[in-house]
Formats: C-alpha cells, sequence, structure tokens
C-alpha cells in the first residue's frame, strides 16, 4: 500500500490531502504538523480552517485513510511519498529582508526527512518556493542520507481559498517537475498516478524541475497584475466619469483578455499573491535582472496605492478627519468565504483610518475578535510563521471593536465600509442601518457589492471603488497621499 505523508496541516496541506484520500481510497494520507493545537482541530468537529465542502471531504475519508497527527518523525519514516507543505513567510530580517522566502521550516523539515528515513523516498515541493530550491533540498537530503535514495519533484498547488475544494475536484491543471533522469521520470510517473485517479490526463502537465517552481511564481504574479491592472483604471475612472465595472465588462469580452479577475477592489490581500511577488523581485534582482525586478514590484506599489487611496477618500469626505468618529467596517477577510485574514486589505485600512484617530467597530462573518485584535497587532510578514512562533497578541486595541451583528456594528457610526464582498453584505437592510447612524451617514464600497443609486435614495453618500462620483465626493478636495 501507498502511504503518503504531508508535513504542514495548513490551509494547503489539509484541504489537498483530504481530497487526495477521498479519491484514492487504497492510499493511507497522514497529514502531520509541529502545531498541537491545529492537528487536535483537523481530529474534532470544528477544523482548524473554514472552507466550503471541506467538512464533507473529511467527514469521508478521516479514520479510513486519512488520519491527522503530530507524529512527524514516525509518519514521515514509513512514507513512501513525503508532501512538504510548511510555511514559506518573506524573510524580516537580514539578506534579502521583506523580499526574499525564509526557507527556515523547509530546511527544517528536510533535515528531518534525512534523519528519519531508513528507505527511499519521493519529496514533494507543496509550498511556494523560490526557483532552484529542488536542488537546495536535493543537497541536504543527498549529503545526509546514509544509502537512502530521494527524488524531489515540484508540485506547486493552484487552489484558491474559498474555493479550495471545488479548485481540487476539478483543477485547471496539475503541474509535476521533475529531473529528466530514469530515476526523476520514475517519480514523476509515481505522482502523476496519484493525480489521474480523477484528474484527466490532459491536465497533467509534467515539466522540469525548474519550470515548475517558476510557474507557480508566474502564475501569482500574472494574477495579481490583473487586480492592479484593473484598480489602476478604477484610479482614473473616478477622476473621469468611466464606470470600472463597464470598462472591465468591454475589454473583458475580448477573448484574448477574458473576463476573470477584473473585479475592482480596494486591493487584493490573502497569504500569496505579496509573498510570491516579492520572491519574484528579489530572485531577478539576485540574477541581475533589475528592469524585470521593477515592473513586477508596480504590481503592489498600486496594490498599496489603492489601499491608502481608499482611506484617505474615508478621511477626505468626512470633513478631512475621522477623529473619535465609529466607522463601522463590514467584512475583514481577506475575500469571501474564508475566515483567512492572512494580508487581507482590511488590515491596512483599519491601521489607516486608527492613524487617524477613528474607533473602528468591525463585523466579519467568519473572523473572530481574537484575530482581529492580533492583526492589527502584528507586525509585516509575521503573520505567516507557524501560530506558536508569532508574537502573542498584546492586550486589545481599545479603539476597535468586534461584532457578530452587523446593524450593532454600524449603529452610532458615521461611516461604514465595506471591505469584503461577502453575499451577505449584497442583502442587507440598509435602511435600517442608515436610520441608526450619524448625518450625514457615508458608505464607502471597496468590493462594489451594493447598487450606489439605491443607497444614494435613502440618503447615503456613497463612495463605490472606480464609479463616477457623489456630488459630494465632488465637491471635496482631490485626496491628498
Ligand atoms: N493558502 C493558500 O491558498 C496557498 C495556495 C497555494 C500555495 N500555498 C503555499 O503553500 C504553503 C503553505 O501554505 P498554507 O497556507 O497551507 O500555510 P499554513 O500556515 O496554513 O500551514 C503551514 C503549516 O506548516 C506547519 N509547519 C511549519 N513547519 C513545520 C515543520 N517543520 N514540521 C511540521 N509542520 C510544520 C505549521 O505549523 C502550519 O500549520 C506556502 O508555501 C504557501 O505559499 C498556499
Ligand atoms: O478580480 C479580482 C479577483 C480577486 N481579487 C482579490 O485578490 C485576492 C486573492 O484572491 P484569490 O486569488 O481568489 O484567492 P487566493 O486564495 O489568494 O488564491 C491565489 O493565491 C493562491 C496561493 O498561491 C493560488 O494558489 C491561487 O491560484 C491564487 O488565485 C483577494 O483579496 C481577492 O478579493 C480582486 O480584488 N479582484
Amino acid at each position: 500500500m501507498v502511504k503518503i505523508c504531508c508535513i504542514g496541516a495548513g490551509y494547503v496541506g489539509g484541504p489537498t490531502m483530504a481530497v487526495i484520500a477521498l479519491k484514492c481510497p487504497e492510499i493511507e494520507v497522514v497529514v502531520v504538523d509541529i502545531s498541537e493545537p491545529r492537528i487536535t482541530g483537523w481530529n474534532s468537529d470544528r477544523l482548524p480552517i473554514y472552507e466550503p465542502g471541506l467538512d464533507d471531504v473529511v467527514k469521508q475519508c478521516r479514520g479510513r485513510n486519512l488520519f491527522f497527527s503530530t507524529h512527524v518523525e514516525r509518519h514521515v519514516g514509513e512514507a513512501n511519498i513525503v508532501f512538504v507543505s510548511v510555511n514559506t513567510p518573506t524573510k524580516t530580517r537580514g539578506l534579502g529582508a521583506g523580499k526574499a522566502a525564509d526557507l527556515t521550516y523547509w530546511e527544517s523539515a528536510a533535515r528531518m526527512i534525512a534523519d528519519v528515513s531508513r528507505s527511499d523516498k519521493i519529496v514533494v515541493e507543496k509550498s511556494t518556493v523560490p526557483v532552484k530550491t529542488a536542488e537546495a533540498i536535493e543537497k541536504i537530503l543527498v549529503h545526509n542520507s546514509r544509502g537512502v535514495r530521494y527524488q524531489i519533484l515540484s508540485n506547486p498547488e493552484f487552489l484558491a481559498e474559498g474555493t479550495a475544494i471545488k479548485d481540487l475536484f476539478a483543477p485547471d491543471r496539475v503541474l509535476i517537475g521533475g529531473r529528466e533522469t530514469p530515476e526523476g521520470r520514475a517519480a514523476v510517473k509515481a505522482l502523476r498516478d496519484v493525480y489521474a485517479h480523477w484528474v484527466p490526463d490532459d491536465r497533467i502537465i509534467t515539466t522540469n524541475l525548474w519550470s515548475a517552481e517558476l510557474s507557480k511564481l508566474a502564475a501569482n504574479a500574472f494574477l495579481a497584475q490583473r487586480i492592479s491592472s484593473v484598480n489602476a483604471i478604477s484610479a482614473l475612472c473616478e477622476a473621469t466619469g468611466a464606470d470600472v465595472a463597464e470598462v472591465a465588462n468591454s475589454i473583458g469580452k475580448d477573448s484574448r483578455i477574458g473576463p476573470r479577475f477584473l473585479s475592482a477592489s480596494v486591493g487584493f490581500g490573502g497569504s500569496c499573491f505579496q509573498k510570491d511577488i516579492l520572491n519574484l523581485v528579489y530572485i531577478c534582482e539576485c540574477y541581475g535582472l533589475p528592469e524585470v525586478a521593477t515592473y513586477w514590484r508596480q504590481v503592489i506599489r498600486i496594490n498599496d496605492y489603492q489601499k491608502s487611496r481608499f482611506v484617505n477618500r474615508v478621511v477626505s469626505s468626512m470633513f478631512n478627519t475621522v477623529a473619535e468618529k465609529k466607522v463601522a467596517v463590514l467584512g475583514f477577510a481577506f475575500k469571501k468565504d474564508t475566515g483567512d485574514t492572512r494580508e487581507t486589505p482590511a488590515i491596512d485600512v483599519c491601521k489607516g483610518l486608527l492613524g487617524d484617530k477613528a474607533v473602528v467597530s468591525i463585523y466579519d462573518p467568519q473572523v473572530t475578535e481574537e484575530q482581529v485584535q492580533r492583526d492589527l497587532a502584528m507586525n509585516k510578514f509575521d503573520w505567516d510563521h507557524p501560530r506558536h512562533l508569532q508574537p502573542m497578541s498584546p492586550s486589545g486595541k481599545k479603539q476597535v471593536a468586534v461584532s457578530w451583528d452587523p446593524y450593532e456594528t454600524a449603529r452610532g457610526a458615521h461611516a461604514v465600509c465595506i471591505l469584503t464582498e461577502w453575499d451577505e453584505f449584497r442583502r442587507l437592510d440598509y435602511k435600517r442601518m442608515y436610520d441608526a447612524m450619524q448625518k450625514p451617514a457615508f458608505l464607502f464600497d471597496g468590493r462594489n457589492v451594493v447598487d450606489p443609486d439605491k443607497l444614494r435614495q435613502i440618503g447615503f453618500v456613497v463612495y463605490s471603488i472606480g464609479k463616477p462620483l457623489d456630488d459630494w465626493l465632488k465637491n471635496m478636495p482631490a485626496a491628498a497621499t
């Protein structure tokens, strides 16, 4: 019986392995992690991550051929195929700080694999890593091998949060990179056979190792670049009276451009886009390609610009000060259908408002008060380390409150900011909200989920990203930087 062990029971390791276990009943899959609370969560009725459809998949195979354990070394030692899906955060110190990937967790996983292995293994890079990481990993494994033979494969993950199960069931493609040797090709075939249980043959792409590693960074850079492109256009729309939704619809009809990933927003968030682009920028700099590095860095600059532009709009519209004014924030997760807040634009927006002394009240259907307080207290990039290594949450910020009721959140507020596109925000009773707010009541829609004309009829002063401006906003001085 083939045994798979995955190191790292996070957003990728958990769902990916659950789907492999479901689709391959004859394979034993064990997901291991150093974090005890995470493993306890995976073994309980309340899984540690929220992902539509995940509960169902886990329930079907947990205890059958899917197991979650903290006995990392034992299960790695017994496995034929070891996936590594640990954190690869941005370095915060030393060479490449603020850009390069920190491979500490990867390296320690590789050293542990070498320590405990007594039989040949296929080691699969599931984490997103810089190009040429496989070479470094190979060196660690081979130098400590004691006769055990390893094949390293790159098998980057392309799932998006909120749709992880759907993406894993029907991936656009599965990418497997390996060495172009007989042993390398045999390892690629072994992994291909796993995916072939449910993924059509023409959707499984095999490449050399470096193409697979680079394809992951390039895919994220291209996706993020589309969002920064439409967001850059959104600023021009506001200046000219064009409507970004109409522009996006018009250009998306061109089959060469396509309609997806063209929604203007307060900015992209999530654990991957910024980290992976910074990583790409650093690699380009290391290979002496400063023009290429600058090109990709601009995607992040526009994203930062979009978030600060939003905060400036809020403050300048409200008579240039939000000091002591209650501002209600609807949505804190980085996108709908997830409780994940890593790099969510809501953090930067809230910090911007708090910097101007606003009193911020937050509602998100999936994010707890503890998480919000941690996020607002944490330094950049601290979030992407295993939980037990993150700084402890200091006593909560007094200017921030979190409620489980959107109407309570907005009661007495001067403004509402929509920062996540949860479907329920389209159906809220905005008249009820308006009636309980200070006047003039402002609504800043960072996700274009409400109909601005309907809300104007209720009485709100409305700002929607990239849409023709409200008369109120037109008459305000242009937002300073
Ligand atoms: N989140 C996504 O949507 C997504 C999608 C594609 C790729 N990725 C990439 O996948 C990787 C993992 O991302 P994630 O979102 O699952 O992260 P995560 O933080 O949710 O999970 C990583 C897990 O690894 C564990 N870990 C770290 N070092 C360990 C060790 N030495 N031994 C055992 N466990 C260890 C941590 O405790 C943590 O639970 C990253 O490289 C990320 O860039 C993420
Ligand atoms: O038109 C759009 C689409 C997305 N977003 C935002 O962009 C961010 C990222 O969204 P999405 O890509 O859907 O979620 P992720 O889970 O971050 O997934 C991305 O990052 C993963 C980690 O590498 C990859 O595996 C996925 O393929 C890639 O889509 C979120 O804040 C979205 O709100 C927009 O602002 N406008």
